[in-house]
């Protein structure tokens, strides 16, 4: 009853740190709920026309950082879709604070060393684990673990596939 009340038809915002399933398991949710998808990623391609590694490369990541903001300013507007963030959109507090106030924000966490193992299928496509040595992405992964410490509901993915996260997240929050 607690969770229903907390979660209504706002939207589902999912965090946490690059790689750990926001988009899979946002689409997934989105799909068994029959809800819009909206992946802020995917849109800020859309924007530039290009993909993330060549927005950096071309704009910077000041450009990057500014129509993420745009954007999720934008989707938030209207309630009843899921949204899976850029993993460093919540960085910024008024981002966070505006995600917090309207939405239902759930932290996907999984540990470094489940994260670890998946992390050389996403290295070409996340231009910030370009630029950084094994022992700093670690540090990374923590430093970011704490920003995601601000949520609604957390869930730990590392025994979970992507479709389980998604019937735990529907089940947790009574949204069927
Ligand atoms: N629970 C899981 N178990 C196994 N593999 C997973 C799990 N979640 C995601 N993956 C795999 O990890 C990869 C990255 O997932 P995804 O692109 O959804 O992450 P993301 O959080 O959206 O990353 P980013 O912040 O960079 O957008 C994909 O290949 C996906 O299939
Ligand atoms: O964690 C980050 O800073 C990022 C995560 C990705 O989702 C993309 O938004 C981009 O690669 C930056
Ligand atoms: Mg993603």
């Amino acid at each position: 009853m607690e969770n229903k009340h907390i979660a209504g038809e706002k939207n589902l915002i999912l965090i946490g740190f690059m790689g750990v399933g926001k988009t899979t398991i946002g689409e997934e949710t989105a799909r068994k709920l029959g809800r819009p998808f909206i992946d802020i990623d995917k849109e800020i391609e859309v924007a530039f026309g290009m993909p993330i590694t060549q927005i950096f490369k071309e704009h910077g990541e000041k450009a990057f950082r500014s129509k993420e903001k745009e954007l999720i300013k934008y989707y938030i507007e209207e309630n009843g879709k899921i949204l899976s963030m850029g993993g460093g959109a919540f960085l910024r507090e008024d981002i966070r604070q505006l995600c917090l106030n309207t939405s239902t924000v759930i932290f996907l966490d999984t540990s470094w060393e489940v994260w670890e193992k998946r992390m050389h299928t996403l290295i070409d496509t996340r231009p910030i684990l370009q630029k950084l040595s094994v022992p700093e992405i670690k540090d990374l992964f923590y430093e970011r673990k704490e920003i995601y410490s601000s949520h609604h509901l957390r869930v730990d993915t590392d025994k979970l596939t992507p479709p389980q996260t998604a019937d735990y997240i529907i089940e947790v929050l009574k949204l069927q």
